[in-house]
């Protein structure tokens, strides 16, 4: 990275009081800008981080740098950088939207600012309930809330926590577009989510992280061009303890025990090579009960890694 990333993790790790490692020495750098995907399953040590990160748990082992500045010292000037939206709403249901976001503005020490927050509220279609309570509105309205107050004191990093974990399409396509949005004004976005076509649709770049280690962080670019790998799947009709070298020329690996063939191609070659392989396995006498072909996806890039990492 050419510049000085806005966002340096380092050896972070977490024990929890319980003697839960959620975490075990991640590092991480997120450059000024960027949107970053945190991809894991439940209980990955996705929340963990952005805890560590936002100053409410403390880490086991490393640093954390906010603009240059240790956040563990420099504590509240890291948080008045950062907002965080967090999974749940935990604020008095009585107030209004409008004073709700106010109050969290002035919590940063930061000078009342109506047109700002008018702006905010507009982008989350949020203006016309600015006088409703809290209480009154729907889950999808609750969680615009939650991200207009975490963007009242003009953060320059934002996290959000599963930002569109049980919400409608509609509401899931308007966050997608204030986060484009927000970037566009500089704004560095970090999310969680467990949504794969959230990571793929969003971020510059994807980080998976599965039983609190960071397994892999590449661009989204490159993990597309994996993507358009597309792979067929040839049920047997009898087991083999190993891929035959007469189909060494193809790029086989023996699954389910030996029950399956699995064939990797790349989907956009003039040559498949699979009207071949079909010959070669007729040649050799090797009879399969069924074809499957289909795209290999992010999803199975992520399951495999996690797979693999469990094996
Ligand atoms: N305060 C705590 N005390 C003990 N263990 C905890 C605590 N908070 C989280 N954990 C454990 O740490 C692990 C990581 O939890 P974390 O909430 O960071 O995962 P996550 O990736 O955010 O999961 P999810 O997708 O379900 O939100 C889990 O096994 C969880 O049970």
């Amino acid at each position: 990275m050419q510049t000085e990333p806005i966002l340096a993790i380092r050896g972070v790790s977490k024990t929890y009081a319980s003697g839960h490692q959620a975490l075990k020495s991640v590092d991480l750098d997120i450059a000024k800008g960027e949107i970053f995907a945190l991809l894991g399953p439940n209980g990955a040590g996705k929340t963990t981080l952005i805890s560590i990160v936002c100053g409410i748990v403390t880490p086991t082992t490393g640093t954390i740098t906010v603009a240059g500045r240790d956040a563990q010292v420099d504590y509240r000037y890291a948080r008045s950088v950062i907002g965080l939206v967090p999974q749940e709403l935990s604020t008095d249901a009585f107030e209004s939207v409008i004073a709700t976001v106010r109050f969290s503005r002035g919590l940063f020490g930061k000078k009342r600012d109506d047109a700002y927050l008018e702006q905010v509220l507009r982008d989350l279609s949020l203006w016309d309930k600015r006088d409703a309570k809290l209480l009154e509105l729907s889950g999808g309205m609750k969680r615009r809330v939650l991200i207009a107050k975490a963007l009242s004191h003009e953060p320059d990093i934002l996290f959000l926590d599963e930002p569109t974990a049980g919400v409608d399409v509609s509401l899931r396509r308007d966050m997608w577009r204030l986060v484009h949005r927000l970037r566009e004004r500089g704004v560095t976005i970090i999310l969680t989510t467990h949504y794969i076509e959230e990571a793929e649709e969003m971020a510059d770049r994807v980080g998976v992280i599965n039983k609190g280690e960071l397994l892999l962080v590449e661009r989204k670019a490159e993990l597309m061009k994996k993507l358009g790998k597309r792979q067929m799947e040839i049920a047997l009709s009898e087991p083999m303890t190993a891929v035959p070298p007469e189909l060494a020329e193809w790029d086989l690996a023996l699954i389910d025990e030996g029950h399956k063939l699995r064939y990797v191609f790349d989907a956009q070659a003039e040559r498949t090579g699979i009207p071949s392989l079909l010959r070669r396995l007729a040649d050799m006498g090797v009879a399969f009960k069924d074809l499957d072909t289909s795209k290999s996806s992010l999803e199975d890039i992520f399951v495999d890694l996690v797979e693999e990492r469990a094996a």
